[in-house]
């Protein structure tokens, strides 16, 4: 059974869909990427999850929607925004005080302080804390119920190389528990490395979602680059083949539609030396860009710095 099921969540703001129709699952057992472009609806569809905005449709978690969940924080952690703090209150003392507002040990407190590596400043207020710290701060108090499902909205964000690392390597491992991990980031390279499943959303409505391996094969397929002596006698072959051809700026060809091994048997029976066989896979940045091309919100003018919003392409 799916740990969350979104049913055709909407969201208007004024005449504007910010969230339109969404409907999603996030299975337990494996960290689930939610992408999108800038003002895709990626945190809006969050707190109406959440039900910190109202909307329409529902969230479901292990079949409840969360405010009658019995103990929201044993079940649901969540980090919606890195800096939310009592300003003068100390990192330990503001965990303390939530702790014990939801019936748990004090002796967690210190658990989650040393998981999230804010020991050394737990005793520090919250409003000297730098964007990294607060976001580890924000996961401390996630993890505070020792939840079964976590909801981050760009957890990386003011993370340095180690930190993001360690953010990596510590859902993956929390995932691997059993647990479901629902985490939003624009790091496309770090979400390739941490994500198992993808909801990709564009204007508020869905674009993708499945495995990062399918998004990627299917998004862009794959591209056999083949470098010969004899590329137009190549050319003629593969296309014969049913390939799609096209010359990159190396003098390789570059064919789709057909697989590695197929452009080595062929070049073969005709007789034509390879110097180079490979296949390129597209990254998840590639097929991310391809998925959400002209769903961007926010598109930059050529040669200016100003954003237009809203513009349909
Ligand atoms: N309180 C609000 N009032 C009016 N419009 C809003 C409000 N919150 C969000 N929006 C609009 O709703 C759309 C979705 O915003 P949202 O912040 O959910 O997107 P996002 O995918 O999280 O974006 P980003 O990646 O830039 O953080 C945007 O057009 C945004 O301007």
């Amino acid at each position: 059974m799916s740990r969350i099921v979104a049913t055709r969540l909407s969201k208007r703001f004024g005449a504007k869909r910010a969230v339109d129709d969404l409907s999603f699952h996030v299975e337990p057992g494996v960290v689930t990427g939610f992408l999108g472009p800038n003002g895709a609806g990626k945190s809006t569809t969050m707190r109406l999850m959440l039900r910190l905005d109202h909307g329409e449709g529902q969230t479901l978690f292990d079949g409840k929607p969360y405010d009658q969940l019995s103990h929201p924080m044993r079940h649901v952690g969540a980090v919606l925004e890195a800096k939310a703090f009592h300003p003068t209150r100390s990192a330990r003392d503001h965990l303390l005080m939530l702790a014990s507002a939801n019936a748990i040990p004090g002796k967690r407190v210190d658990e989650v302080i040393e998981y999230v590596g804010l020991r050394e400043v737990a005793k520090a207020k919250p409003k000297s804390f730098s964007l990294g710290m607060g976001q580890r701060l924000g996961l401390a108090v996630a993890l505070l119920g020792d939840p079964h499902t976590l909801i981050l909205d760009e957890p990386a964000n003011g993370l340095d190389p180690q930190g993001i690392t360690w953010l990596r390597n510590f859902l993956k491992s929390y995932a691997s528990q059993g647990r479901a991990v629902f985490v939003s980031s624009h790091l496309l390279a770090e979400m390739a490395l941490m994500a198992d499943n993808l909801v990709v959303i564009g204007r508020g409505k869905l674009i993708a979602t499945g495995s990062v391996d399918t998004f990627i094969q299917q998004a862009s397929g794959t591209t056999v680059l083949v470098r010969s002596t004899e590329n137009g006698r190549l050319a003629d072959v593969l296309s014969q083949s049913g390939a799609k051809i096209t010359n990159d700026d190396t003098g390789a060809l570059l064919a789709t539609e057909i697989d590695q091994a197929n452009v080595g048997e062929l070049a073969f029976q005709a007789g034509i030396v390879l110097h180079e066989l490979t296949t390129k896979v597209a990254t998840l940045e590639e097929a991310f860009l391809e998925a959400t091309e002209g769903s961007e919100e926010f598109i930059a003018q050529l040669g200016g710095t100003a954003a237009l919003e809203g513009i349909d392409r």
